[in-house]
């Protein structure tokens, strides 16, 4: 029974998360860059070779060497990248495209629009615009390594691989890079009551997590494996856990990566500890040790952490704002701490201003939906445990300590992982 005195605080149920999944993560998988976006690097990623390799034209024209005008090298094929030219001779200019290899020997590049080709002297011959800054020493030419020396760090470990890391790295030399793999998440719903379609009549209820756990777990770096969906019983429960955590939910095509990935089973409703509840049952059964048995905030303070094996268990409890502030308070900590990344504690975290008073509980945290408008902090509404429309309408959960946050003061924000997708939120607040 979770009992409110006893339960630790919502620092401390991070910290402890955090800490269970460090030691819980596995070792990196060397994953093709693209595979690899939004993966965390288990090692530093060095450039194999300096950046650019070699000296390259950054215009379309002519590499010259010496004083002008120039005999212009007759071109055997169209001046492309993957034709470098031979030195030119001093009086000698040589047809370049932006990327073109520049030998030895060359001063410049004037760029085509710079000069003028004549046919003089039984050759062509070619002539700068007078007015031409082009001619000025190593104008127009990268050179090799102006980027990065070979052995030089790119991207640290620790960092999320965005897209542009995934192609710094490529154009560095990399076909594999050291990244831990996604955490694999399942999913196990609990309640005879809740229904996946249509209206809810007499004693039902509408499934609010099947349709927006998946998407939450990715937009914090993991991977939905398997959702189960059983009644209120024990058995069953403690069926589900063992097969999560014996990876028996993990798809028959599961790749090495999603083989090698750590584990976080995620639950929902059966948490509050009375006579009807199975999750701390069915965890006892299976011999799971209870990290986190409650937590001093609201919603959501009956949220469970046990480690079950190889596994780490986040008992979500079934009112659906308690559900995500474990989730958000707690399931995001233990997903960052799986995927590789540094202090997981402290990752999704911000601060803004209340413009108005933030309420708090009468005891322990409260997780409070908010929106982030140009005034500051306010309140998003709606946020009684069973409630979602202020979560659906806030960009943060705020953490109010108990006596509440006075208009004009500092609050603490969890910021939603999905905030990015609502694309409008006052971040200047
Ligand atoms: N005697 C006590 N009762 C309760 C306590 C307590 O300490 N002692 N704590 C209350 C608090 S706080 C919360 S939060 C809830 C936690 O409930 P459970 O995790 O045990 O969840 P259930 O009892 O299964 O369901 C609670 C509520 O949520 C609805 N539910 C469940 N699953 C879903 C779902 N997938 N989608 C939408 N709604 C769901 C369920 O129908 C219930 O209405 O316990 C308080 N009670
Ligand atoms: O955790 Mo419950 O959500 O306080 O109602």
């Amino acid at each position: 029974m979770t009992d409110q005195h006893a339960a630790t605080t919502l620092a401390d149920a991070r910290r402890r998360a955090a800490a269970a999944a460090v030691a819980l993560r596995g070792p990196a998988v060397p994953t093709p860059p693209r595979r690899a976006v939004g993966r965390v690097l288990a090692e530093p990623v060095l450039s194999r070779t300096p950046i650019p390799h070699a000296a390259t034209s950054a215009m379309d024209g002519w590499a010259v060497a010496g004083p002008g005008p120039w005999r212009l090298r007759p071109a055997e094929a169209a001046p492309s990248p993957a034709q470098p030219p031979t030195s030119p001779a001093d009086g000698e200019a040589v047809a370049v495209v932006t990327g073109s290899p520049i030998p030895a020997g060359v001063d410049s590049v004037l760029r085509a629009e710079h000069g003028t080709v004549r046919a003089e002297y039984g050759g062509d011959s070619l002539h700068a615009d007078p007015t031409t800054g082009d001619l000025a020493a190593g104008r127009h030419i990268r050179p090799a390594g102006a980027e990065a020396a070979a052995g030089e760090t790119l991207l640290a470990a620790g960092s999320v691989v965005t897209p542009a890391a995934a192609a710094v790295a490529a154009v560095a030399g990399h076909d594999l890079l050291p990244v831990r793999p996604a955490p694999q998440v399942t999913l196990i719903c609990t309640g005879e009551e809740v229904i996946t379609a249509g209206l809810p009549g007499p004693g039902q209820v509408r499934d609010a997590f099947e349709v927006s756990v998946p998407a939450a777990v990715e937009a914090m770096g993991g991977r939905t494996a398997a959702v189960r969906r059983i009644g209120d019983a024990v058995e069953p429960l403690v069926e589900a856990l063992a097969a999560a955590a014996h990876g028996e939910e993990r798809p028959g095509e599961a790749t090495d990566a999603e083989r090698a990935a750590p584990q976080l089973i995620l639950t929902t409703g059966g948490t509050a500890g009375s006579a009807a509840d199975a999750l701390h049952p069915a965890l006892e059964q299976l011999g799971a040790e209870l990290l986190v048995d409650g937590i001093a905030m609201r919603p959501g303070h009956p949220t469970v952490l046990a480690r079950l094996g190889d596994s780490l268990v986040v008992g979500m409890p079934g009112n659906p704002l308690a559900g995500f502030a474990a989730l958000l308070g707690l399931g995001g900590v233990v997903l960052d701490g799986l995927a590789g990344h540094e202090r997981p504690e402290d990752r999704r975290l911000g601060a803004g201003r209340a413009a108005e008073e933030l309420p708090g509980a009468r005891r322990g945290t409260r997780l409070l939906p908010v929106i982030l408008d140009r005034a500051g902090v306010v309140p998003a509404g709606r946020d009684g445990s069973a409630m979602l429309r202020g979560l659906a309408a806030a960009d943060a959960l705020a953490e109010v300590p108990a006596g509440g946050v006075a208009a004009g003061s500092p609050a603490r924000l969890h910021l939603l992982p999905w905030t990015a997708d609502r694309g409008e939120a006052a971040w200047d607040a």
